[in-house]
C-alpha cells in the first residue's frame, strides 16, 4: 500500500500549509536585479500615467538568471513574482493591451516558471502566496503573527488598501487552512490504523468540519476592507489572464518575445489554491468537465483540474499523491450503521457547500453588481472593462444576462461554473445516500 504524504517532501507546512515556514523574500538579494525591483515597486505611479510602464521596461536589459536566483528556492519565486507583475502590467496598462511581452521579461519569466513548475504569468502564487511580509508593527494576537492585522503585501498594481487586503484574506485563509491538512492526514492514518470504535476517524472529521466553518468566516472578511467597485474597476483589469480574450484584441493570447511564440493562460484566481483542492480530495467532492470554462472553444474542460498545472509543482504532486490514497468517502459508505462517522462525514460536507455558497455572495457583490452598472454607464460610454466579452447586446435591465455570461480572471463563465462547483458538493453525500439504498 503506498504511504501517506508527508508533507514536508512536498514543500508543504503543518503550521502553514501551502504557505512556506519562512517568509517569503521581499526583495532581490543581487543588485544585478535592481532596476526590476525598482520597477515593481512604482507600479502603481507608472500605470497612472498611462503606457509609461511599457516605455520604462522596454528599457531594461536582458538579464541572465545568475546562481543567486537559481540557487534559492525563495529568489525563484521572488524573480517569477516581480516579473508576472510586470507582465501583466506590462499587457494591461492604458486599457488597450499589447499583444508581445518584449524579450526582458518573457526570457526569465518562461525560465523561472519552467523551473517552478507554473506557467509564465500572474498566478495565485506569485500575487498570494509569495507576496506578503510582516507590518512594520507586529501586535501580538490570539492568531499569532500571521493574522490580517500583522501582514500586508509586498506588491500591487494600484497601491490601494483594498488590493492588499484581497490578498491578504487569502493568505489567512492558507494559514487557517493548514489545520485541515493534519487533521485529513490524521483521519487517513486512523481509517489505516483500524481505528475499531471510529472515534479517532470522528474527532478528525469534527475538527476538519470546523475548520471550514472558520474558512468561511476568513472569506467573508472580503468586505471588511476591499471595496467591491474598487475591485471591479481598478484591480480586477490587471488580474486577467489571456485566455478568451478575442473581444480584447488577444485572440492568439500574448507572444513571449519578439522571436517567440503566442500562448494561452487564464489569469489569477482562487481555483488555483491547492488547499481547497485538498478539502475536494479529502472528502471525495468529484469535479466533472464543464462547458462553463470556454478556453478550448465548445469542448468540456474540467477547469479545477487544469488548474492543478497552476499550482507549485510539489503542490501539485502532493495532490495527486493525495487523490492516490484517499479513500474517507469510501470508508464512510462502508459503515452506514455508524451516526457519529455519518454525521461528522455530513458536517463537513455541508461546512463546504456553505463555503461555496457564500463564495457565490461574495462574487455576486464583486463582480455581477458592478459588472450589471458598468452595462448600464458603457452603454452610454462605450467604455468596457478588459476582462468583459462584448456585451453591448445587453441593455441595463438584463441582468440575468450578464451573469450567466460574465467570465472570471480564471477564464471561466463563472456563475454556472461556481454553481456547478456547489451543486457537486452537495452530490457528495446524496449519491452515498443513493449508493447505500
Ligand atoms: C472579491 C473576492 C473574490 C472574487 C471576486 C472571486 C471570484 C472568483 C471567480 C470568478 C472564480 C471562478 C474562476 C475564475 O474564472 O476565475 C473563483 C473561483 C474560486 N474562488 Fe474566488 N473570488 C474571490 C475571493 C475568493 C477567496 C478569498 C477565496 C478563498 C478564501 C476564493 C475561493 C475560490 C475557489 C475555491 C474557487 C474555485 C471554485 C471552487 O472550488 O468552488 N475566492 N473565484
Ligand atoms: N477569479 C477572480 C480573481 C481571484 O479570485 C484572484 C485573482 C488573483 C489572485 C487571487 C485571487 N483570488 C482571491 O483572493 C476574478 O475573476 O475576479
Amino acid at each position: 500500500m503506498r504511504p501517506l504524504p508527508v508533507l514536508k517532501e512536498y514543500r508543504i507546512s503543518s503550521d502553514h500549509g501551502f504557505l512556506d515556514d519562512r517568509l517569503p523574500l521581499a526583495r532581490l538579494s543581487s543588485n544585478k536585479y535592481m532596476k526590476w525591483e525598482e520597477i515593481v515597486a512604482k507600479l502603481p505611479s507608472l500605470l497612472q500615467e498611462g503606457s509609461k510602464v511599457r516605455t520604462v521596461i522596454d528599457e531594461l536589459e536582458v538579464l541572465d538568471l545568475d546562481d543567486s536566483i537559481l540557487g534559492e528556492v525563495r529568489e525563484l519565486r521572488r524573480a517569477y513574482s516581480i516579473l508576472g507583475f510586470m507582465a501583466h502590467a506590462y499587457i494591461w496598462a492604458s486599457g488597450t493591451p499589447q499583444d508581445v511581452l518584449p524579450e526582458c521579461i518573457a526570457r526569465p519569466l518562461l525560465e523561472t516558471a519552467n523551473i517552478l513548475g507554473l506557467p509564465p504569468l500572474a498566478t495565485y502564487s506569485s500575487l498570494v502566496l509569495w507576496n506578503f511580509k510582516m507590518a512594520d508593527e507586529c501586535k501580538k494576537t490570539e492568531a499569532g503573527c500571521l493574522d490580517l492585522e500583522n501582514i500586508t503585501t509586498i506588491n500591487t498594481f494600484t497601491g490601494t488598501v483594498d488590493e492588499s487586503w484581497f490578498y491578504l484574506v487569502s493568505v489567512r485563509f492558507e494559514k487557517i487552512g493548514s489545520a485541515c491538512l493534519n487533521h485529513g492526514l490524521e483521519v487517513l492514518s486512523a481509517i489505516r490504523n483500524g481505528d475499531k470504535e471510529d472515534a479517532a476517524v470522528v474527532n478528525g472529521l469534527e475538527k476538519l468540519a470546523a475548520t471550514i466553518e472558520r474558512l468561511s468566516k476568513a472569506l467573508m472578511e472580503m468586505e471588511v476592507k476591499c471595496d467591491p467597485n474598487v475591485f471591479y474597476f481598478k484591480i480586477r483589469p490587471f488580474l486577467a489572464g489571456w485566455t478568451n480574450m478575442s473581444h480584447m484584441g488577444l485572440p492568439q493570447g500574448v507572444k513571449y518575445g519578439t522571436e517567440g511564440k503566442y500562448q494561452i493562460f487564464s489569469g489569477g484566481s482562487n481555483a488555483q489554491s491547492s488547499l481547497i483542492q485538498t478539502l475536494d480530495i479529502l472528502l471525495g467532492v468529484k469535479h466533472t468537465a464543464n462547458a462553463a470554462h470556454s478556453s478550448k472553444g465548445k469542448s468540456k474542460v474540467n477547469y479545477l483540474d487544469e488548474m492543478k498545472k497552476y499550482m507549485p509543482r510539489e503542490h501539485r504532486e502532493f495532490l495527486y499523491h493525495l487523490a492516490s490514497v484517499c479513500n474517507i468517502r469510501e470508508y464512510v459508505s462502508l459503515n452506514p450503521s455508524n451516526r457519529p462517522l455519518q454525521e461528522a462525514y455530513g458536517h463537513c460536507i455541508s461546512k463546504l457547500k456553505t463555503f461555496r455558497d457564500n463564495h457565490i455572495q461574495i462574487v455576486t457583490k464583486y463582480i455581477i453588481l458592478p459588472s450589471n452598472s458598468k452595462q448600464c454607464a458603457s452603454n452610454k460610454s462605450g467604455v468596457l472593462s478588459p476582462i468583459e466579452p462584448n456585451t453591448k447586446a445587453i441593455n441595463c435591465s438584463g441582468a440575468k444576462v450578464a451573469s450567466a455570461k460574465t467570465i472570471g480572471t480564471g477564464g471561466t463563465r463563472l456563475m454556472p461554473f461556481l454553481k456547478q462547483c456547489r451543486d457537486e458538493t452537495i452530490a457528495t453525500v446524496e449519491t452515498k445516500n443513493e449508493n447505500k439504498n
